[in-house]
């Protein structure tokens, strides 16, 4: 196994994959072979004025027993689920794995309003979110699968943090880089961010004159992938200079 929890970030790549976009940095990760880093069935909810980008805290759910998972535990400040919420670092993103279970919410309004005052990048989880509605207000980004207003307590049991969890079916290394867009969440190993940035960059400015040929009634033949003659035509576009020499 990679362990690149220390692997340093850099903000510029970090920039660069918010750009790309979850379309993008999938392709990137498949030219490298990985083909199951895309979070599927999760919906965005919150107002947020940019994208979801920042370093996995991992938390992990398993399933409730009656016998433990009673409303008293609750009393306890320093229960898994709180303590994880009070842990998360300013752009970093808490990513529960709740098994897709979605009968009880993996969170509520309050505990998510504290996550966004604490300047967290983004929550994600394969369950669902009670108090919907004020969470869709959040100026933070959350994906979850949909509502639920039962608590967390009657079907999960909050037992770690900070260790390797799944999610949506996609492993979650604590440290990787979650990406969020309008499509959903890509999972990025983290001593791969700084392989798939600049990639993932020149792949997007490209798609940009690509989508504006296809829309002004390029055919896609010739467009898209670009033949010789589509990449010069690029190329002047973006360094005429170069071009002409
Ligand atoms: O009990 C819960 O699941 C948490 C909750 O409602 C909240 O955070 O507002
Ligand atoms: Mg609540």
């Amino acid at each position: 196994m990679t362990d690149s929890s220390t692997t340093p970030l850099d903000p510029d790549d970090l920039g660069a994959l918010a750009e790309a976009g979850t379309a993008t940095v999938t392709t990137q990760l498949f030219k490298l072979g990985l083909r199951n880093t895309f979070l599927a069935g999760l919906r965005t909810y919150g107002r947020p004025t940019r994208r979801m980008v920042g370093e996995a805290f991992t938390l992990r759910y398993i399933p409730a027993r009656e016998d433990i998972d009673v409303l008293d535990v609750f009393d306890d400040y320093d229960h898994p689920q709180r303590l994880a919420v009070e842990s998360v670092g300013p752009g970093q993103v808490l990513v529960v794995d709740s098994r897709n279970e979605g009968r009880a919410a993996s969170a509520g309004h309050i505990l998510l309003t504290r996550l966004a005052a604490r300047h967290a990048a983004g929550f994600v989880t394969d369950g669902t979110l009670r108090d919907i509605a004020g969470i869709d207000e959040l100026p933070m980004p959350v994906y979850a699968t949909g509502p639920a207003a039962m608590t967390n307590l009657a079907l999960h049991h909050a037992v770690d943090m900070q260790l390797p969890i799944g999610c949506a079916g996609v492993a979650v290394y604590p440290g990787d880089v979650l990406l969020g867009d309008a499509d959903g969440v890509v999972c990025v190993p983290r001593h791969l961010v700084a392989v798939i940035a600049n990639p993932a960059r020149e792949q997007e400015e490209l798609e940009a004159f690509l989508q504006q040929r296809v829309a002004g009634g390029a055919p896609l033949r010739g467009t898209y992938p670009p033949d010789e003659a589509t990449l010069r035509a690029y190329r002047a576009f973006t360094r005429p200079s170069a071009a002409v020499s």
